[in-house]
């Protein structure tokens, strides 16, 4: 039996990893789980799956979890927790084996390196966690031998092209994109897209603000970031390109010319379960790809002037120290402003530029958890104004 902490239970990966573990009923339990403010899923998904342990973002939120479940249910769970300490309570429960990190933003970084500590597996959906702190987390992973397993969708594919391979052998990988819902969209009516218009991708269905992400392509750019850490490969040796059909979710080239790549349909739950099974390979409960039909696989260049996020988190990554930091923080907050209505889809590059270039004057420290966090809180800071300013000057729009 492998027993499961699932960290942001309620957002569109944990709802696959519980479908995942409903699917192998006598080989995966859910020890804990964790949420942000659904009361009324948690809900739903504690009478349903019984964990021993639970938390939500605030202690209002776990009360009232609480007080809506009928007490058969409420008497077996033994762990109630809140906040960034409930997360690490739930992560390093004494039952639990693997932690899959499915929260939204950087909220579970402590509890990604407490489960570490902990001597968890990491199965690793949220890829601001590596952004943020990649040198931190990996360090740890290998110093306490834990593995890491990726679960966001190109890194998973990477990780399957890999296997068994001398890092040696590999001259570099590449990261396919979808492109999203604006791959061919004039450049000029970028700043008048809306929340909607954004929120529509093409052939991936996810939370918010991975969506918006994927518009910017800020997504592949974490994941160049993310791919860094998880497979100890530089800047120049990550390519990106778009694939509009999301078939290919990724590929290795060998030194002798070789490419492997990863196919299937875009269905989280293959990932999710890859990570919680490794180096086993169980039957699943996703469709096939069905290439009977035809494939149809195309692959172009990304548009620089189109997608200027992907070139600024390649610049972060090559500057390092607090750049990434920096660059995840601003697009954080430039996004949530763009999804409230405040800012034109064009303001989140712009904010992540200026905020970059405020910080490369500054001496900011990176050394520890500590310092990193005041990082990330500065140049949250710093967004937050700039984007005021974008909005007071009226050049915001409402979706
Ligand atoms: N969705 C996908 O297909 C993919 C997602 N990812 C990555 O996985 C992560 C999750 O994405 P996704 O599932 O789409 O996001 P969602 O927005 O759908 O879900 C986010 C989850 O995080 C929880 N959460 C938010 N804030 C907190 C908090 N302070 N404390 C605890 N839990 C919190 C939410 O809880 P609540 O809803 O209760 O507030 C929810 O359960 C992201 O990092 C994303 O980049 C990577 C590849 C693919
Ligand atoms: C499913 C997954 O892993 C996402 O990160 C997805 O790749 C987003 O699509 P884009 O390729 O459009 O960023
Ligand atoms: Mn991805």
């Amino acid at each position: 039996m492998i027993r499961l902490a699932v960290l942001g239970s309620t957002g569109s990966i944990g709802v696959s990893a519980l479908e995942v573990v409903a699917a192998h009923p006598d080989r995966l339990a859910v020890i804990g789980l964790a949420a942000g403010g659904n009361v009324a899923t948690m809900q739903a998904q504690v009478a349903r799956v019984r964990p021993k342990a639970v938390a939500m973002a605030t202690r209002a939120a776990t009360q009232d979890v609480q007080a809506g479940l009928p007490a058969a249910v409420r008497q077996g769970i033994e762990t109630w927790a809140s906040g960034r300490e409930g997360l690490v309570a739930i992560a390093t429960h004494p039952d639990v084996d693997v932690v899959l990190c499915a929260c939204s933003g950087t909220e579970a970084l402590e509890a990604v390196l407490a489960a570490i500590e902990a001597g968890k597996r990491i199965a690793l959906a949220n890829k601001e966690v590596l952004v943020m702190a990649g040198a931190l987390v990996m360090a740890a992973a290998r110093a306490r031998g834990v593995d890491v397993l990726p679960v966001d969708s190109e890194h998973n594919a990477i990780h399957q092209c890999l296997a068994g391979h001398p890092q040696a052998h590999v001259r570099r990988l590449v990261l396919t994109a979808s492109g999203g819902p604006f791959r061919s969209t004039p450049v000029e009516a970028l700043a008048s897209v809306t929340a909607a218009d954004a929120l529509s991708h093409p052939t991936w269905k996810m939370g918010r603000k991975i969506t918006i992400d994927s518009a910017t392509m800020m997504n592949k750019g974490l994941e160049v970031i993310e791919a860094h850490w998880l497979f100890d490969m530089p800047a120049d040796r990550i390519d990106v390109v778009i694939h509009p059909q999301s078939v290919v979710h990724s590929m290795v080239e060998f030194t002798d010319g070789s490419m492997l790549a990863q196919l299937g349909v875009t269905d989280m739950k293959l990932p999710i379960q890859y990570a919680f099974t490794y180096p086993e390979r169980w039957a699943s409960p996703v469709p096939r790809l069905d290439w009977r039909q035809g494939l149809d696989l195309r692959f172009e260049n990304a548009d620089p002037g189109r997608f200027p996020c992907l070139r600024l988190a390649y610049d972060a990554l090559r500057q390092g120290g607090a750049a990434p930091v920096v660059l995840n923080a601003a697009n954080e907050i430039a996004v949530a402003s763009f999804l409230g209505g405040h800012v034109p889809f064009t303001a989140i590059a712009a904010t992540v530029a200026d905020v970059l270039a405020d910080a490369s004057g500054q001496a900011l420290d990176t050394a520890s958890l500590a310092a990193i966090r005041e990082v990330d809180a500065w140049a949250r800071r710093r967004a937050t104004t700039r984007l005021g300013t974008v909005e007071s000057a009226g050049r915001g729009i409402i979706a």
